[in-house]
């Protein structure tokens, strides 16, 4: 069984917060790959500033050129919308049947978790993987870090954010260092999020 890691998001666009933290991952766990899985645009959520799927998946593309272990996805594009994690992975293991997937969530997402859809046989099915965020409140050791598929990893938090990154385009101040520069490059020429 190859071991995949799944990191799922809009990338609106993705920065070098996700890469460094992708990277970690590969490096120190005993994932073989890891596929970033571009969310297509959710019919609930206020799409402005939400670039088309197909320029998001272009630039997870660019991103990732140069890590062999890395892979852009498009699989939810053609799912029923909106996605719902579980039934993304039910189809990932039709249709890669050799292979088994583990989710990369960040440790603000545990809070939510438990509201998502079949949320127990996820946890049941699946190695989670969990990286640190900042996050407001008290720091607590979570209920689910006890769960014997869901782990933590010591990952570096980086604490980039696409929104950030879109409102400094849109104010005309320089972004290059916080992008790979072949998604700054594809930005720029393109006049996005201006
Ligand atoms: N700097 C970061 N370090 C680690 N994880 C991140 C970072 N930024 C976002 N993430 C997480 O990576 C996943 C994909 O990122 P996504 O592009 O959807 O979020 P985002 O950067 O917070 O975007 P936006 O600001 O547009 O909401 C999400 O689960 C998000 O929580
Ligand atoms: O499957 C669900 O019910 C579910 C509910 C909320 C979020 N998710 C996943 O978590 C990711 C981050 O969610 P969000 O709401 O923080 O953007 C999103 O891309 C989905 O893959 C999944």
């Amino acid at each position: 069984m190859k071991k995949v890691g799944l990191f799922f998001g809009s990338f609106n666009p993705i920065h070098i917060g996700h890469l460094i933290l992708a990277n970690y991952i590969l490096e120190n766990s005993d994932m073989e790959e890891l596929w970033f899985v571009v969310s297509p645009q959710n019919p609930f959520k206020d799409k402005k500033t939400l670039l088309n799927d197909h320029n998001r998946l272009d630039m997870v593309q660019l991103a990732v050129k140069n890590y062999p272990k890395m892979r852009a996805s498009n699989v939810e594009f053609s799912l029923p919308k909106p996605s719902y994690t579980i039934d993304t992975l039910t189809y990932l293991h039709e249709k890669y049947p050799n292979y088994s997937f583990a989710l990369i969530m960040g440790e603000d997402n545990l809070k939510s978790l438990s509201k998502w859809k079949n949320s127990d046989k996820l946890i049941e099915n699946h190695q989670i993987i969990v990286y640190p965020r900042l996050f407001e409140g008290e720091k607590q050791v979570h209920e689910y870090l006890k769960h014997e598929n869901i782990s933590m990893i010591n990952a570096p938090i980086i604490e980039l954010s696409a929104t950030e990154i879109r409102n400094m385009i849109q104010k005309g101040k320089n972004v290059r260092p916080m992008l790979p520069p072949e998604v700054f490059n594809y930005i720029d020429g393109s006049n996005f999020y201006k």
